[in-house]
Order: C-alpha cells, then structure tokens, then sequence
C-alpha cells in the first residue's frame, strides 16, 4: 500500500516537471532568436565582417540562413537576406521597424536626427516627408524641372565631344557625378554648381565633397557606435571627420539661406521655382532646422545616381551586344535627327530593362539603412528585442540563385515586356527599399538614370580604351558606404550623330 502511494507521487511530480518543463521549454522554442554566427565577448560577430560587409552578410546567409541575429559589437542586428524575410521587416513588420538607430551620423549629417533620413519614426519625420513627396518630389514638380535636365545632358554630351575631338578618354565617374550634383543643385537653388560661386559667395564644389564625404562616411561601420565603450577615443577617427565636413556643410547652406532670405535668388534664365524657393513660400511656415535637413537630404540622391549610371554604362560597354540592341531601339524609335527626350522613355522599354538589370546586380546601396524597433518584436517564431537594427542586404537578394536565373550574368532581357517594377513592391528587387522608409526620391532617381543612359547612348558609340576588350573591362566593386566600380569607368566615345546635336 505504502510503495503505492509512493509511486503515485512519483509519478504526479514526474508528470508535473514534464508539464512545467514543457511549457517552459514550448514558448522558449517559439520565441528564440533568429540563428546566427557566435557572438563573442564585447566585439560580438565583428570578427566576421570584412572590408565589404554585404558580401561577409552574404556569406554568413548561407550558413545561418535568410534571417540572421548577431550582436556586432554590442548592438544587436537583423541581417535579412532573402526576398521572403525583406517581405516580412518590410511589409508584415514595416510600421514596427520604421525608426533609424541612434548613430553619430544623424548628429552629423542627420542635423541632430531631424533630417528625413536619420529622424526617428513619428510626427518630425512625416512632415517632412509629406513635404518631399508632395511640393519636392511629386510628378508634376519632377516634370517641370524637365528642361533643366535637357539642358544639363546637351552641356554633359558636349563636353564629352570635346574630349573626343582632342583625342581623349572620357573619365565617365567624373562626368556622371558633374551631372547629377549639377542637376540637383539646379533643382535646389535654381543654379549649376560651377556658375553659381559668383552669386552667393559659397563654393559648391565644396559643398559637394562635403555631402559626398558625410555620405561616405555614414555608411562606414563606425566601432564607436557599435561598441560605446569606445566612442569617447573616437578610434577610426569618424566623429573628427564627420564633424569637419558637418562644419562646412553647414556654413554653405546657412549661407545659402541667409542670402534667399535677403531676396538674392541665384539668377538662373530658367523661370522654374526652386526647391529652396517652394520651401520659403509654404504656407506652413518651416523653420530653417527643418529647411536645412530637407536640402541636405535632396542632397544625398546626387551620389547614388551617378554611381548608378556608371555602373549602367560600364554594363553596355561590357556588352557590346546589349548597346547594339539598345542603340537599335533607339534609332528605330527617335531616330538620328532630332535628340531624345524623356516623353520617349516609355517608347524604349529595352532601355529600360538595362536600368533595371544595373540595379538589380549593382545597387548603389548594397544594403538598406538601418531599421530600428523601438519595441520589443516578433518575427514568425523569431523574439527580436527592442532596439535592434535591421539591415536587408538588398545586394544578396538581387543575387538570389532561388529567384534570379543566372543571378550573376548581366540579362536586361529578364526584365524586357514584364511588369517586374523597382518600386518596393517585389521584395526581390529592392534598390530603393520597400514600405514606410522607401527613397522619396525612387522616381526621380530612376528617371534621370533612365533619360542620361539613353542620352549617352544616342549620342555616343562606346569602347574601352585602346588594348582593352570589351570583355576584359574591370567590372570589380569597391564598397566605401556605396558600392562603386572598383576603378573609375575611363572610355572613348565617338559620336554617332550629326554634328550639329554637339553644340549647346
Ligand atoms: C539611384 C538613385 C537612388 C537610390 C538607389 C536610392 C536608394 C535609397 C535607399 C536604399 C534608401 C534606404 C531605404 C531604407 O532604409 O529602407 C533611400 C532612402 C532615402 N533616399 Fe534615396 N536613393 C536614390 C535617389 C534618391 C534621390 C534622388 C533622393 C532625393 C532627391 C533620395 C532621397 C532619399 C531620402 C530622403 C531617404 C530617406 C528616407 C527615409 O528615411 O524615410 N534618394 N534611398
């Protein structure tokens, strides 16, 4: 009788623990962390990062998978790798990781967090963002600035004829960033850099090189903010760098605004309002914080749309077959006669099909900024805590062997007559990221890559240098925040039509 008992209550504690550890163990298993590589004392998964971490993240992926955690340093990361988990950050999760982590950056070139692109998720951010897309950014403000971009690509084929006429090769990284940093500064402040010294006293070309540095350096894995044990020694020396190009940035653009507010607009022939002028008139009165965080982040396009259009022609000129084809298109829509203008674009779907093609193998961004979670989060069975950012590694996606047929060959006929659009919407093709944190500037973006490339192509037959095959271009990537062609795209171009589309 007495063993019976004993039994009975063996077995009732026995059943009982199985029960407690099961319940214990069930949610556990439900809601543990996403896999990822070993996090060691104090660096974390640092040690796994190279010079390029996009491709390190890429690699990681295929051990751990498309949804990585890691600590790098003490910050704990998101690394997504693959088109269904963007889905899942993007669009399931979108609203909970809208907010940017706190980084030196954003003290920096994020103007104390309150530009659109550093200022966390809330009110702040969108009104600035209703701003940009609706008075900055919108169709009909996009289309007006039409003949400006006319005028600057008749300038861009000039000067390349000239080079041609001495004999000279074409250093085409030069001449895309001279273009885009003109356009956008005709956008901002009605003027083209280089003509615009004598009105404000401010020296553009500074201004530039200290956007492009601050954008540099934004996307430099900073220790300081990933182990802030260090910020004070400022190691890589970042923060001095940052704060050195802030100072500049900010004397040019609180200069420029002084001399708006006084009535001097740079005088340009154009009779197109400004961005500078269109935010001053606004019925709901800006003031200059907010004015000067939405100029530096307008700002921030000029880079990636060169470093795109590079790549795009660096592509065809790899390719001769793909410029024949393009060039083909072309002449049998706009023919020799007159130049191509962007109401042609839609006419020209093989062209395109290479933009998307250059974007998909070569985003300018191989991953998108961090996106943070101001609470704690659950991804399918996944537990992410509060405060972690998430990078969606946009390069390894567009690579993708499940998705992509021969994912690392340059196809446009993958593209050519489908409906596949760069717009966020497939979460294989995400050079503009996806959701609330999407680029503002995806249309502009595309559109000036899209009508240059075809003014470049129209224009000009296009070749390596003498003794350099087609085939044997350098086509290597170098990632500094961007990822750049490894050396600056230097070619000949002959031109293709009569002498009179070459004087502007
Ligand atoms: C080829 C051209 C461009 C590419 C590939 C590109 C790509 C991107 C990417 C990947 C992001 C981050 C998205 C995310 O974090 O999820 C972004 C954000 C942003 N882009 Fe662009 N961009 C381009 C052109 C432009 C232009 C022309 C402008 C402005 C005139 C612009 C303004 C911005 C701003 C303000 C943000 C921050 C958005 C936010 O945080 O809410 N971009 N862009």
């Amino acid at each position: 009788m007495e063993f019976q008992v004993i039994s009975f209550w063996l077995l009732v504690v026995g059943v009982g623990s199985l029960i407690l550890y099961l319940t214990w163990l069930i949610p556990n298993l439900k809601t543990s962390r996403p896999p990822g590589p070993r996090n060691w004392p104090i660096v974390g998964a640092l040690f796994y990062l190279s010079k390029s971490p996009h491709v390190a993240f890429a690699n990681l992926a295929k051990k751990f998978g498309p949804i990585m955690y890691m600590r790098l340093g003490s910050m704990p990361h998101l690394i997504i790798s693959n088109g269904e988990m963007a889905m899942e950050v993007l669009k399931v999760h979108d609203a909970e990781f809208a907010s940017r982590p706190i980084v030196t950056a954003g003290k920096y070139l994020g103007l104390n967090w309150s530009t659109i692109t550093f200022s966390h998720y809330g009110d702040h951010w969108r009104l600035l963002r209703k701003i940009a897309a609706t008075q900055l950014l919108s169709g009909a403000r996009i289309n007006s600035f039409e003949p400006l971009r006319q005028e600057d690509l008749g300038c861009m084929v000039e000067s390349i004829a000239k080079h041609n006429e001495g004999g000279k090769l074409v250093n085409m990284r030069q001449i895309c960033h001279e273009l885009t940093s003109n356009n956008l500064c005709r956008m901002l402040f009605g003027t083209r850099c280089e003509t615009s010294k004598e009105f404000i006293g401010t020296n553009f070309d500074d201004f530039f090189k200290s956007v492009e540095k601050m954008i540099q350096l934004m996307s430099t894995f900073n220790l300081s903010d990933l182990i802030p044990l260090l910020r004070p020694f400022d190691l890589q020396g970042v923060e001095k760098q940052m704060k050195s190009a802030f100072d500049k940035m900010e004397h040019h653009v609180a200069s420029i605004l002084k001399e708006y507010k006084k009535g001097n607009k740079m005088v340009d022939n154009s009779n197109v309002k400004d961005f500078v002028e269109i935010l001053l008139s606004l019925d709901e009165k800006l003031d200059d914080t907010k004015i000067k965080a939405l100029i530096v982040d307008m700002f921030g396009g000029a880079d990636t749309i060169a470093i795109g259009l590079e790549w795009a022609l660096a592509e065809v000129i790899h390719h001769p077959e793909i410029m024949k084809r393009a060039q083909e298109e072309l002449d049998r829509i706009v023919g020799r006669n007159r130049r191509v203008q962007e109401s042609d674009l839609p006419n020209l779907p093989y062209l395109h099909a290479i933009i998307q093609e250059t974007f998909r193998l070569h985003p300018p961004g191989p991953m998108t900024l961090g996106h943070v979670n101001v609470k704690d989060a659950q991804i399918l069975q996944y537990q992410i805590p509060a405060n972690t950012t998430v990078l969606v590694n946009v390069w390894a996606i567009g690579r993708d062997p499940k998705v992509w047929n021969k994912p690392l060959e340059f196809i446009p006929d993958r593209f050519f007559n489908t409906n596949i659009s760069l717009t966020g919407s497939n979460y294989n093709l995400l050079p503009f990221g996806s959701g609330r944190r999407r680029c503002p500037g995806l249309e502009l973006g595309q559109l000036m890559m899209h009508y240059s490339l075809t003014t470049l192509l129209q224009a000009f037959d296009w070749s390596p240098q003498v003794g350099v095959k087609p085939e044997d271009l350098n086509m290597e990537e170098f990632y500094r925040g961007f990822c750049e062609k490894a050396d600056p795209l230097t070619v000949v171009a002959k031109p293709r039509l009569p002498l009179q589309f070459y004087k502007h």
